[in-house]
């Protein structure tokens, strides 16, 4: 649905993107992650047209440039959205209404207003950040967009309307096959209805793949031995996270074997009296990586 190939973008001669590669493939729900300043809006806004890229190229929906018409297919929130400030929810759906013509549907606005309980009287510049970003939500999904892309969604939403808006997202993705392509950093919530993962590290796509295939190869291990340990100087490349506390070892293993692994380990920390291999949420994942891109230059 979207391909992005070798995209830079440089803000007054700084680089923000330093040749991303991404691919959102049709149908699924891409989590769009990566630190403070990794470039995530910069890539979302050039994919959108919002921003002019110096080298790479982008296609959306098999398009190089997006036309009014795409744009139509197309739902794009993002929590710096600029609004009529001077309208009232209603007045703002019927402003936006008939630029979609019949593809705008009155009942899904309906219950998208009923699920999220906006005000109805209150100019849009004087509603809360979170019913702010209600509103642009409805705007932008009441047509029944294909390509859903959100640039930090659940800013300002509380714990209720949160999970609320998640149920209702994940029940259209999976009704009607909508694309998602969602940057956040609320990624306990990212994670109940991601199908992938692209993790954006200093402008550059770290890694992308499905967020199963990515719980499959990280896990935490936590070893002990009858006496204490050093760390060995050089670490095995899958080896993402180690840290040695007298006979305790835990270290995060990003590609891990039953067989092969656990030989590689007692070869550094022989006989364990204790070894407890355990699986990763996407959110411990991600956290192991962002502190390891701390200390670890990027190849
Ligand atoms: N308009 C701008 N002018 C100058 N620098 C910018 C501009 N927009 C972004 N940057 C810089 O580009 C880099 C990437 O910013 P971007 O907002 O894309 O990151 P992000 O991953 O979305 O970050 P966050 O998670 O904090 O929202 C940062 O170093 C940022 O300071």
């Amino acid at each position: 649905m979207i391909t992005i190939r070798g995209l830079q973008k440089k803000f007054r001669g700084k680089p923000a993107l330093r040749g991303v590669d991404l691919d959102v493939p049709e149908g699924k729900v891409t989590a769009f992650l990566g630190p403070n300043g990794a470039g995530k809006t910069t890539t979302l806004q050039c994919a959108m047209g919002l921003l002019e890229p110096d080298a790479g190229h982008i296609e959306v929906m098999g398009a190089r440039r997006l036309s009014p018409e795409l744009w139509k297919r197309m739902g794009y929130v993002s929590e710096n959205q600029c609004m009529p400030e001077w309208l009232t929810v209603p007045k703002l759906l019927d402003y936006v209404r008939p630029m979609y013509g019949k593809q705008w549907d009155r009942d899904f606005e309906k219950r998208l207003l009923r699920d999220l309980d906006l005000p109805q009287k209150t100019p849009l510049r004087s509603l809360s950040r979170g019913q702010r970003m209600k509103a642009a939500l409805v705007s932008s999904l009441a047509y029944r967009p294909q390509l859903v892309v959100l640039d930090e969604p659940f800013t300002g939403l509380d714990a209720l309307v949160r999970d609320e808006f998640l149920t209702s997202l994940l029940e259209l993705t999976e009704t009607e096959g909508w694309t998602v392509w969602i940057s956040s950093h609320d990624i306990e919530e990212v994670e109940r209805f991601a199908d992938r993962v692209a993790i954006l590290r200093d402008g550059m796509v770290h890694l992308q793949e499905e967020v199963t295939a990515l719980q499959a190869r990280f896990r935490q291990i936590e070893l002990v031995t009858e006496e204490d340990l050093s760390a060995p100087l050089a670490l095995p490349p899958d080896w993402v996270h180690l840290r040695v506390e007298g006979r305790a070892v835990r270290l995060v293993h990003g590609d891990y074997d039953e067989v092969r692994s656990k030989a590689v380990l007692l070869e550094h920390f022989s006989n364990p009296v204790h070894y407890e291999v355990r699986p990763m949420s996407l959110r411990e994942i991600f956290v192991t990586l962002a502190r390891s891109f701390r200390t670890t230059p990027q190849s």
